[in-house]
């Protein structure tokens, strides 16, 4: 069974105690390769498994950033869950390419655009309640809304990554769309969540 990456392993387990539970190591990426899912063979510094990497990186980000606002109360967690879950498919998408997808495959890992509008109505919501923007901030704004900027960051290399994938016609052009909108909805949320902690938001001053 694929895998998108190693952090996300989701291996079949039977119930049947007959049946040995599959182990997690294959040992088959060993030597320096990894399978994508139409199952060419292809070396772990490919393009593919450097943006697979990055996307679950902002995975990752996304998740901590989510544990610093659940400990502040914030209401708009369940966002940043359905986020991780649609970066599942981004990175399953990313893991078909195209050249070599059968159509079941392509089928299977198909990536709508509903989640790219459902960003912008989210940012858009968000817009209408912080102050307008009147000089470049810096990432601050207490510790939910800092990781909400680490987490940015991450998400801009992913799409840094992905572009050239989707360029080719590898991936489907949507999940571009969705990595940059992304970045705009982390840093409307983090500006949101320094609002609503209370914390100012430190701006840009030249240095003397
Ligand atoms: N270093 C990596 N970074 C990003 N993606 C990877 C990396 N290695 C593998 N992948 C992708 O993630 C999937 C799951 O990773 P996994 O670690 O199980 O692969 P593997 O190294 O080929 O196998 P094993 O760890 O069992 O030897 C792989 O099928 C591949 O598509």
């Amino acid at each position: 069974m694929f895998k998108v990456t190693a952090a996300s392993v989701w291996k079949p387990q039977k119930s049947d105690r007959d049946q040995p539970i599959p182990k997690i190591y294959t040992k088959t990426g060993d030597k320096g390769f990894s399978s994508t899912f139409t199952g060419e063979r292809r070396p772990k510094e490919d393009r593919i498994f450097e943006a697979l990497g990055t996307t679950d990186e902002l995975s990752s980000a996304i998740g901590l950033a989510r544990e610093f606002c659940l400990e502040k109360g914030h209401t708009f967690t369940h966002q940043l869950d359905k986020i991780q879950c649609v970066l599942q498919d981004v990175g399953s998408n990313m893991a078909t390419p195209r050249s070599s997808a059968r159509e079941s495959h392509i089928k299977k890992t198909q990536f709508s655009s509903e989640p790219v509008a459902e960003l912008e109505s989210w940012i858009d919501s968000y817009t209408d309640e912080l102050p307008p923007l009147t000089h470049f901030i810096l990432p601050s704004g207490g510790k939910s809304s800092a990781a909400l900027h680490v987490a940015r960051a991450v998400c801009r290399r992913a799409e840094r990554c992905v572009a050239p994938i989707v360029r080719s016609g590898e991936a489907d052009p949507d999940i571009g769309k969705y990595l940059n909108r992304l970045s705009d909805y982390l840093f409307t949320l983090a500006r949101y969540t320094a609002m609503k902690e209370g914390n100012m938001e430190r701006i840009y001053r030249r240095p003397e």
